[in-house]
This record gives C-alpha cells, structure tokens and sequence, in this order.
C-alpha cells in the first residue's frame, strides 16, 4: 500500500506512535545520561563474559583481568560464555551489561529436554582429545571432526599419553598422518614427562580454545596442568553452588599462563555428535566437499547410486575408503536414533 492511500487516521496514528517511540528512547538516553553524569555508571568499556548465572554475569574488562560482577540490562538475552559485550562499571564494583557484541561462532548443547541451548562462543578451535590408551576408533575421531565442522570451529587433534606409544609409532602415527594430509593440525602430548605439554602451548596460545574427548583420554590431567591455580577457581565455584546456581553446567573462561584462553565446563567436555543431517555430516567430511553436487542425482545418498561422485572419488583414490565407511556408520547411525 502506497502511503497516499493511507487514512487520516492511520497517518495520525502512525505518527502518533513514532512520537512515543521517540519521546521514550530520549527518555531512556536522559535517565542514563543523568546517570552517567551522577556516576552512577562510567563509561562504556569492552569486556568478555567469564561465567554466567541467569542474569547475572562476570565480566572481564581485558585478558586475564579479574572479572566484575555484572547485571544485564533489561532488554538483553541469552548471553554466554565467551560473549563479547559492551559494560559499564557501578560505583559499587559491580557493573552493568550494556550490549553484546557480534559472535564468531556459538557452540550449542541438547538441554534435558533435547533442545540445542548455546553455552559458549568466540571460540578459536576445538582441541580433540584422545589418547594412545584408551586407543581410538577412526570412526570416533571422524565423528568428532563433523560435529567441530557444522559448528564452524576450527578442530584440532591432540594425541595425549604419547609415553605410552610403541617407539616407532606404529598404526596410530599412521593413521594421524592422513588427518594432517587433510589439513588438520595433530599436536602430540604428554603428562608424564617433563616439556611434554610444549607443543600445546604453543597451539594455544593467542586462542581461546575448548577441550572435549571421550572419558579417560587425558582432559582433567591436560587441564589441571594448563590452569594450576584451578583449586582456587574450584572454590569459588562451590560458593557459587551453596547459593544454589547451577554451576555444574556453568562454562567458565580462563586465562592460561601460556597466554591462551580456556572455556570448560563438565557439560562442553562431553560435545559430540548432535542432530546432524545427512548432508551435513557428508559437508563434515572435508575432503568430500569438492564432489558433492556432481553426482548424477542430485538427492544422490551415496550408496550405489549410478554417476555417484562420491563413489568415484573413493574408487580414484581422492577419498579413503576407510573415512567413506566411517560416513557410511555415522548416517547409519543418524537414521537408528
Ligand atoms: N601414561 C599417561 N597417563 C596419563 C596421561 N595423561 C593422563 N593420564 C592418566 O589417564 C587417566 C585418565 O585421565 P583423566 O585426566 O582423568 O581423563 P579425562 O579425559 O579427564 O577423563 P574423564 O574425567 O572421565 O572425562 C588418569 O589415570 C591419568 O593419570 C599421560 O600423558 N600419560
Ligand atoms: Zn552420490
């Protein structure tokens, strides 16, 4: 509808309404203006969320600092570990969060009742951990890899308990051979001897990084390591239980000596596969990326269908068998759950 069609009374009314937004939003500018220069609040700052308790949040103006206890404006939502956000401090040492910044990327988690909650973001790369005892399935590994590609962050492998790896290497050194070929970074580490983590450090520096993997591969020991006053952050953690917040699930932000940044929490160590489509875990397989939408068909599942891509990419040699098969196990399972 042209604005000349419109009533006298729906222009008036119109108006009207812009009037009112515009007297509120100055409105809204004069009360924290007045604020301002009662210094209630000071002025508008950068900071990176650390922890989160419903509205309340802690907030750490840069790396490293001690974080400041902080509310959220009315108008905000859903913030997270890890958010950028724009804050101002209160004459009382707490603050107020004013706005978040744009995310990078969010890493999501099923709640109980199976929905996909975001819990952390602005993350630089997954560390996918696991070790030479319990030893891995390529399967496991590829199943981590598509669940760290459809999030967008960067995955990298850490192979932990390399004291426990035959001299020569053997299978696995082989078999992280062909995940470097296809561009990730493998880093190897150890927790038994002295300088066995200086690879690490080396990878996190810089990043704010997340630890996940299965049970027993290492995560508490590696992490223990990384964040050596940790018992003190584990106390302030149970204070923060006794006043009955959720904490278990609360992913925290910390700084690292080496220079990195951690986000952990028992919940994120445990991120694996989530709903994923078909086509999604096929674009989870990096190599595939190249073939898909050339097949024949373009619903093509890649079974045995005729002038499949994939296939003939698996039969040239571009894609390993063995990495096909795992995608084949990976939507098989998809369809089972
Ligand atoms: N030989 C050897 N053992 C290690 C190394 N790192 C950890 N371990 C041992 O592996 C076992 C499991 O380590 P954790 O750190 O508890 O493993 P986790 O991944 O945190 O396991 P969950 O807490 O179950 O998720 C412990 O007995 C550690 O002492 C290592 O580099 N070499
Ligand atoms: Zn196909």
């Amino acid at each position: 509808m042209s604005k000349r069609k419109l009533s006298r009374q729906q222009r008036w009314r119109i108006e009207k309404i812009q009037a009112e937004r515009a007297r509120r939003a100055e409105k809204r500018g004069e009360q924290d203006a007045d604020r301002l220069a009662a210094g209630e609040y000071g002025p508008e700052r950068p900071g990176r969320v650390t922890a989160h308790f419903g509205r309340t949040l802690d907030v750490a103006p840069d790396k490293g600092d001690e974080p400041v206890r902080c509310h959220l404006r009315a108008n905000l939502e859903g913030l997270v570990t890890g958010d950028r956000v724009v804050w101002r401090a209160g004459q009382d040492g707490s603050g107020v969060v004013v706005a978040r910044g744009e995310r990078d990327n969010v890493l999501e988690r099923p709640d109980a009742r199976g929905q996909l909650k975001p819990v952390a973001a602005n993350i630089d790369q997954l560390l996918i951990v696991f070790a030479v005892e319990p030893a891995p399935h390529a399967n496991l590994i590829d199943r981590y890899l598509v669940a760290a590609e459809a999030t967008g962050i960067a995955p990298v492998l850490v192979l932990n308990k390399v004291d426990l790896l035959p001299s020569r290497g053997g299978e696995l050194r082989e078999l992280l051979g062909r995940y470097e070929a296809l561009g990730y970074p493998v880093v190897t580490t150890t927790t038994a001897r002295e300088g066995g983590l200086d690879a690490l450090y080396r990878r996190l520096a810089g990043r704010t990084s997340v630890f996940v993997g299965q049970s027993g591969v290492g995560k508490s020991s590696l992490i223990d390591r990384l964040l050596p006053d940790e018992n003190l952050r584990i106390g302030a953690l149970s204070e923060d239980s006794r006043k009955g917040r959720h904490t278990t699930t609360t992913a925290r932000l910390y700084a690292m000596a080496c220079g990195g940044e951690l986000i952990d929490s028992p919940g994120i160590r445990e991120f694996g596969l989530t709903h994923l489509e078909e086509r999604q875990v096929a674009e989870g397989f990096i190599e595939f990326r190249a073939h898909l939408g050339h097949c024949r068909f373009r619903d093509c599942r890649h079974r045995h269908e005729p002038g499949c891509a994939l296939l003939a990419a698996v039969e040239h040699g571009d894609i390993h068998p063995d990495r096909f098969a795992s995608y084949r196990r990976i939507v098989d399972s998809l369809e089972e759950s």
